[in-house]
């Protein structure tokens, strides 16, 4: 007989890891009866960071000895491969999927789908989801998780990805100090290519990002995004010797990464899906000002004024002194944008800043990034699987992988 599986859709009020916590200790509520003694995994991005948090301290490769590669440098579709195999060898009873979709593109989230249909017969699976789109089509017990209270849903009322339309008021706030960068190109690169142990990753890339401009990168997994922003970041050494000029300098021309950092504003989920400081919401934002992740000095009666405007515009003013800690996740994403645009960096860089957010959340982010591109100098580099709805890039830089590393298509 083939296995009960169960849906859960999460938005911002869910208390997700409050069921994931309880279903894996067997403290599990009435629904789930029927795995009460049984053994469960979880394949979900934070299994993912404790695997690479292992190998960082200790050294030990788990779910990818069999490899030479460290799993932090490998990419989300691969890491998600890693995981599914590992899990799969233990034999569980039941898996918990927390939002296996995300940073995934879409072959290898068809080829999830068919995995799991697959496992479906000898495992049951509990998929948790922010998008309604993701729903595995044949589960069919659907419920809502309200804070910790699951609300059993129809599967017919499940709609689609509608959302509430929804604009900022006021306008995005002045910079304090203005970052000024003489020149048009914030960065070029001219027929880059990188490799690693012999295998083409990129083939010849040539991409200028003007100032002012809003690009969206785009690439299946493994496409060497992650790589093109490591390089411009100047956390990767793989630029050197290369025709790649950041803010003006040739890489390896003895320019500061410190010079560099001061320019970029740069967020991503991983930042802060481990962030455990105990933070007020006003000083996070206020730290963006000083490139550090959580305030460790007195904010000046400027930047307060300044975070005030900022909180104001996102309608989260009165959660000021919140702690960041406390914060719904959505809350949390706009909080880590405004914190990386405050300062209004030459270049703006937000990886895959979606993953994970319900379609209302997402909506909203895109909407702030909108408006941060229409009324700021800044330039872009917005980072998504997703096609995300109502992102409004000025270009599209494709990367499409081939036999000899990726080649770039401006879209
Ligand atoms: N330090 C490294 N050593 C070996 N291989 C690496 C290293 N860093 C990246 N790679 C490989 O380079 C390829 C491109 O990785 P990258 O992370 O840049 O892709 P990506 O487009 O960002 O993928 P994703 O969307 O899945 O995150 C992958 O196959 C990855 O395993």
């Amino acid at each position: 007989m083939s296995k009960a599986h169960w849906a859960i859709l999460i938005d911002n009020n869910s208390q997700k890891q409050f069921l994931i916590d309880s279903l894996l200790q067997g403290n599990v509520p009435t629904t789930f009866e029927s795995l009460k003694p049984q053994k469960g995994a979880l394949f979900s991005k934070l299994a993912l960071e404790a695997f690479i948090d292992e190998e960082e301290r200790h050294g030990r490769k788990i779910i990818n000895s069999k490899t030479a590669q460290l799993l932090k440098t490998m990419s989300s579709g691969e890491q998600k491969k890693a995981l599914l195999a590992h899990i799969l060898k233990q034999h569980p009873d039941f898996i918990i999927l927390d939002n296996p979709f995300d940073n995934l593109d879409s072959d290898a989230q068809k080829a999830l789908r068919k995995k799991l249909q697959a496992i479906a017969d000898t495992t049951s699976l509990i998929q948790i989801a922010s998008r309604k789109n993701d729903l595995l089509p044949f589960i069919h017990t659907i419920a809502q998780l309200e804070g910790k209270l699951l609300v059993p849903v129809n599967e017919k009322e499940v709609g689609s990805n509608r959302v509430m339309p929804k604009t900022f008021q006021g306008t995005i706030p002045t910079p304090l100090q203005p970052i000024e960068f003489e020149g048009e190109a914030l960065i070029e690169l001219k027929n880059v290519s990188v490799s690693y142990s012999g295998k083409p990753i990129l083939n010849n890339i040539n991409w200028t990002i003007n100032k002012g401009s809003f690009w969206e990168l785009r690439g299946k997994n493994g496409s060497g995004k992650t790589t093109i922003l490591s390089m411009i970041t100047g956390e990767n050494p793989k630029g050197y010797g290369q025709e790649l000029y950041i803010f003006g300098r040739k890489k390896g021309s003895g320019e500061s990464v410190w010079d560099i950092k001061k320019r970029i504003g740069y967020f991503t989920p991983s930042m802060t899906d481990k962030f455990t400081g105990y933070h007020t919401v006003e000083h996070m934002v206020i730290s963006g000002l000083h490139d550090s992740i959580g305030l460790y000095v007195t904010p000046t009666e400027a930047q307060i004024r300044l975070a005030k405007e900022w909180l104001q515009l996102i309608e989260m003013w009165h959660l000021k002194d919140t702690l960041y800690h406390d914060l719904s996740m959505g809350q949390k994403r706009l909080v880590m944008c405004i914190r990386a645009m405050i300062k209004h960096p030459v270049l703006l860089i937000l990886d895959e800043p979606t993953a994970g957010l319900d379609d209302t959340s997402a909506h909203l982010f895109v909407q702030l990034v909108n408006k941060f591109a229409k009324e700021s100098a800044s330039a872009i580099i917005f980072v998504s699987h997703r096609k995300e709805r109502g992102l409004l890039p000025d270009r599209v830089y494709r990367l499409e992988k081939t036999n000899m590393g990726s080649v770039g298509k401006m879209v």
